[in-house]
């Protein structure tokens, strides 16, 4: 269908307040939903699911069409049509439990004169605290439907789809040169006055928040007791990534060792089975091992998420950050790095100083992005050994612990240093932390397990697709040309990517890394977790008979040949390496400068070789 033929209805809300869970719907997509204010950061697109000819649009959440900060501008922008999209009416979504907030938003928008309705979402939780709105009255105040929802469990989505279809379909839409007219003209304290009025006459009890939700508070945000438990959250979950991911890991390797012994029993010695046995298997199952550990990482970035303990954080660590020229509000983009840089990069959106922005964009690839743990988890196993400190900790989750410590303190570190540049030039502006904190709420497990499966299924899908090709063209490069006759070196040192590997190995030889490795960096720009496939592949060839490879998952390969300082310095490599192309390109997009990419990349490249090298030429001395 044309696109321009269809009827446009916009989401429209304070943030947090359940838009995108409505949205997912009402249009049967998934976007991403958590509980924290900012999660929507861009517009998006669905078809209703009743009738293919209305589109319905998700926006980030905003307070009030007078806006600050760039996502809400996305907002505005969008409700008066500067995207060049007519707007034919207006889905509102209020927030049950804090209607004073939403209602000047609601008010704003009828102001427009578009069609609208309005949903009186998170009804469950008002009503568990013992608040009772009356609906019908509100939607005589305000003269437009009103209908309750409970988003989450699709409870009076009907009415909504219902209230939907019978919207106007092609409103005359609004003059966005009027509009913004308009908006600049209101005035706010009347507005506070109509919302008081309509509350008084609406909300009838009070909220009280249970006992457990003021108690829980007063420990998040205590001074020390929020920082301890904090702490213990995180080594919670490092612990777990490590002990618990174990034995699924362990039956993952077993399949992969089981299935080369299979096919190269079914098949004939050659150029196809060495393709299949030390391309595919070697390369696809190196990564594929890591499932368990990812999953078990995200599991507890969706339950934090879900819970509204992640906002409390970031009030904690508002002072701490400040002093590295950050506030809270940058927390959440930075934690959602942990997962992958690229949305976290785009989150940014939501700081409200440009240069506070930008500092955040330029630290996000420091912290470690799931993507590094297969690297870091394929080396500590490796060389650290598993053994109990303590009585509790395991050691190896403890160096994983130490690990991400270091990329945070390194992103502190240089948000600090950027501080002292930009002071200098006189240009710094600090704005207060001012978010709504969400009520916390179990988290909701049908979600949290359709999100899960969600990004397990996009690793297995990258796993499938980008890992394996590269797989099979390391394959080839790591193959061909064959050693001439008589060679006296292994065939692999003739290859193509044997001469690209010494060519490269000079720059990398003070970091005493081996050519192998130099060989599976390369590959490994496209997506970090791609150079362990890469070594898979590499050493899997390089191997003098394929029974050998077979059996010698990399752990021991490594443990073999690279040393101690070696794999320390790769470690210490990967903490900072900028080698992620989908990371670089979303940095270029968000900060339309390559200039300034270019600086980011840069410094990160820098600050990888010589953390790496101090690492390599202390650790020579050491081991
Ligand atoms: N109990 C309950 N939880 C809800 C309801 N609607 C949404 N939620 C939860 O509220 C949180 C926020 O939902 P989102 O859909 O991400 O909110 P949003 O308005 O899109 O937020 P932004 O994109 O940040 O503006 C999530 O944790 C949802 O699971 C509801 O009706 N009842
Ligand atoms: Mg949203």
């Amino acid at each position: 269908m044309n696109k321009d033929k269809l009827t446009c209805f916009a989401l429209v809300g304070a943030p947090n307040c359940g838009k995108t869970v409505l949205f997912n719907g009402l249009t049967g997509s998934n976007a991403k939903v958590a509980n924290y204010p900012g999660v929507t950061v861009e517009r998006r697109e669905g078809l209703f699911v009743d009738d293919p000819s209305v589109s319905i649009i998700d926006l980030p959440g905003t307070y009030s069409l007078r806006t600050t900060t760039l996502d809400e501008a996305v907002a505005r922008d969008e409700i008066l049509g500067k995207y060049g999209r007519k707007i034919d009416g207006i889905i509102a979504v209020a927030d049950a439990t804090n209607l004073r907030m939403t209602l000047r938003m609601v008010l704003e928008l009828k102001m427009l004169g578009l069609p609208m309705v309005v949903s009186l979402n998170l009804i469950d939780v008002a009503r568990s605290r013992g608040l009772t709105i009356d609906e019908k009255k509100l939607s005589e105040l305000l003269g437009v439907p009103v209908l309750e929802t409970v988003a989450t469990r699709k409870e009076g989505i009907r009415g909504v789809k219902n209230a939907i279809a019978n919207l106007p379909q092609n409103s005359a839409g609004i003059d966005s040169n009027q509009a913004a007219q308009l908006l600049e003209s209101l005035d706010s304290n009347a507005l506070y006055a109509q919302v008081e009025d309509i509350l008084a006459q609406t909300v009838k009890t009070e909220m009280v928040m249970p006992k457990w939700h003021q108690r829980l508070d007063r420990l998040t945000l205590h001074p020390v007791w929020g920082f301890v438990l904090l702490l213990l959250v995180l080594l919670l979950v490092f612990q777990a990534v490590y002990s618990w991911s174990e034995p699924v890991m362990d039956f993952i390797e077993d399949f992969f060792a089981n299935l080369g012994e299979w096919v190269a029993t079914l098949m004939p010695e050659g150029i196809l089975q060495d393709l299949i046995l030390n391309g595919i298997i070697a390369g696809v199952g190196s990564v594929l091992v890591f499932v368990p550990q990812i999953t078990i990482l995200f599991a507890f970035i969706l339950l934090l998420e879900d819970s509204g303990y992640l906002p409390r954080a970031a009030f904690l660590l508002d002072n701490l950050l400040s002093t590295s020229g950050l506030s809270g509000r940058a927390f959440i983009p930075l934690l959602s790095s942990f997962a992958c840089a690229v949305p976290s990069v785009m989150s940014a959106r939501t700081i409200q100083d440009p240069r506070e922005r930008l500092v955040t964009i330029a630290i996000a690839p420091i912290l470690t992005c799931s993507a590094r743990l297969p690297v870091y988890a394929l080396i500590i196993g490796a060389v650290i050994p598993d053994q109990t400190v303590w009585g509790i900790f395991n050691l190896q989750g403890l160096v994983l612990f130490g690990l991400y410590f270091i990329g945070v303190f390194s992103a502190g570190l240089v948000a600090y240093i950027m501080k002292r540049l930009a002071r200098r030039k006189g240009s710094i502006r600090q704005f207060p932390l001012l978010m709504e904190l969400p009520t916390f709420r179990l988290p909701n497990f049908r979600h949290i397990f359709s999100s899960l499966w969600d990004k397990v299924k996009a690793f297995l899908k990258r796993a499938g697709t980008v890992i394996f090709a590269l797989s099979v063209i390391l394959w080839a490069l790591v193959t061909f040309p064959g050693a001439p006759e008589g060679a006296a070196g292994a065939a692999i040192d003739y290859s193509f990517a044997g001469m690209l590997g010494s060519l490269i190995q000079p720059i990398f030889a003070p970091l005493g890394f081996t050519w192998q490795m130099c060989i599976a960096m390369i590959p490994g720009i496209a997506a970090r977790e791609v150079v362990v496939a890469a070594l898979g592949t590499v050493y899997a060839v390089g191997a003098s008979g394929s029974e050998e490879a077979i059996q010698n998952a990399l752990v021991p390969i490594v443990h073999e040949q690279w040393g101690i300082p070696t794999a320390l310095a790769f470690l210490a490599w990967y903490v900072y390496a900028p080698m992620c192309m989908a990371t670089l390109a979303v940095i270029k997009r968000e900060v339309n400068s390559m200039k300034k990419t270019l600086m980011i990349a840069g410094y990160l490249f820098v600050l990888a070789y010589i953390f790496s090298f101090v690492v390599y030429q202390i650790s020579i001395r050491i081991f």
